[in-house]
């Protein structure tokens, strides 16, 4: 699908616009004190297409906190790294609880219902933390290649935030070691995973980096492949069952695209064969969901007739 995006940029003005006092119906994360400090009215809107257009409206280039949606990237290092073995650590069914629920991992033995939870990220986080000798430059240095710019930075004062309030973090992860299932020393995957989650990137950049999902798992800029195309299609599938929490069912019901949310308000939607929208508002709803950012995706890809389900 080639089409000229000129149009599109009104529009997603005009979307944004009506966004504009939406942002008061959510509430900034604050468990993590960092994320607060952030202004509640910005937002941002950017779609880039598998045939190298980029086309945004609002704060579209302004860095924020990628939180969980660092969790795709790692997911594709941990894939790339150890290949099917993964699959005997974590499972692929969404869970159907809020993102840091710890109630189902014991139930369920250390195995995480899926890598888009804190459990399955914090699984992913000992992955990679036992398989590279610096996983933390790895993952930077990853997304520095896919966003295509030196300028994708970790935000320390985020990541200090996240390490002083991370409790529940490591209570998953000690409880994940208990059952055997992490093989690294807790400190070392949780400053990995916090690490990841600090990263800053604007919505064109994580729009752009993110078009290998919409292009069987090869990266359009570069034609260099970051994952296979089954690897694409899998991740694709864990994106539309459980990239939105336990609203994943209602966001697939409602819009019908593979996408994920992390709780810095960004939101990410793949459109398979076309490209990635990213849409970002700091104040979420109770799922830890961006509410103005779901909205904008919706409201794209309705005018757009995006669902992957027609
Ligand atoms: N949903 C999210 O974005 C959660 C990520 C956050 N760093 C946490 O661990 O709680």
């Amino acid at each position: 699908m080639k089409q000229d995006l000129t149009d599109l940029r009104e529009k997603l003005q005009a979307l944004l616009s009506e966004q504009h006092m939406q942002y008061q119906q959510g509430k900034v994360a604050d468990y993590i004190p960092a994320l607060a400090e952030v202004n509640p009215a910005l937002m941002g809107v950017a779609i880039a297409t598998i045939d190298g257009q980029i086309i945004g409206a609002g704060q579209d280039k302004t860095p924020f906190s990628i939180q969980s949606i660092s969790k795709i990237f790692g997911l594709v290092m941990a894939m790339n790294r150890i290949g099917d073995s993964l699959w005997q650590r974590i499972n692929m069914e969404p869970s159907g609880q809020p993102f840091n629920s710890i109630i189902q991992l014991e139930w369920e033995k250390g195995i995480p219902r899926n890598p888009m939870i804190n459990a399955g990220a914090l699984l992913i986080a000992d992955v990679l933390a036992s398989h590279f000798s610096s996983s933390k430059l790895a993952f930077l240095s990853f997304m520095r290649q896919l966003a295509g710019s030196e300028a994708v930075q970790i935000d320390r004062n985020v990541y200090q935030s996240e390490l002083a309030h991370g409790n529940r973090n490591a209570a998953l992860a000690y409880l994940m070691k208990s059952f055997g299932n992490i093989d690294a020393e807790i400190p070392s995957v949780l400053s990995h995973y916090f690490t990841q989650c600090s990263v800053t990137m604007s919505c064109q950049q994580l729009a752009r980096s993110l078009l290998f999902l919409a292009n069987k798992g090869k990266d359009p800029y570069t034609n260099s492949n970051i994952c296979s195309a089954k690897d694409a299609h899998r991740i694709n599938a864990i994106l539309s069952t459980s990239g939105m929490y336990d609203q994943s069912g209602e966001f697939a019901f409602s819009v019908g695209l593979p996408a994920k949310s992390g709780v810095g308000g960004g939101v990410i939607a793949v459109v398979p064969s076309f490209g990635v929208i990213c849409a970002w508002s700091p104040p979420l709803n109770p799922y830890g969901n961006s509410v103005v950012g779901i909205n904008l995706i919706t409201d794209i890809a309705e005018t757009l007739g995006l669902s992957i389900y027609h």
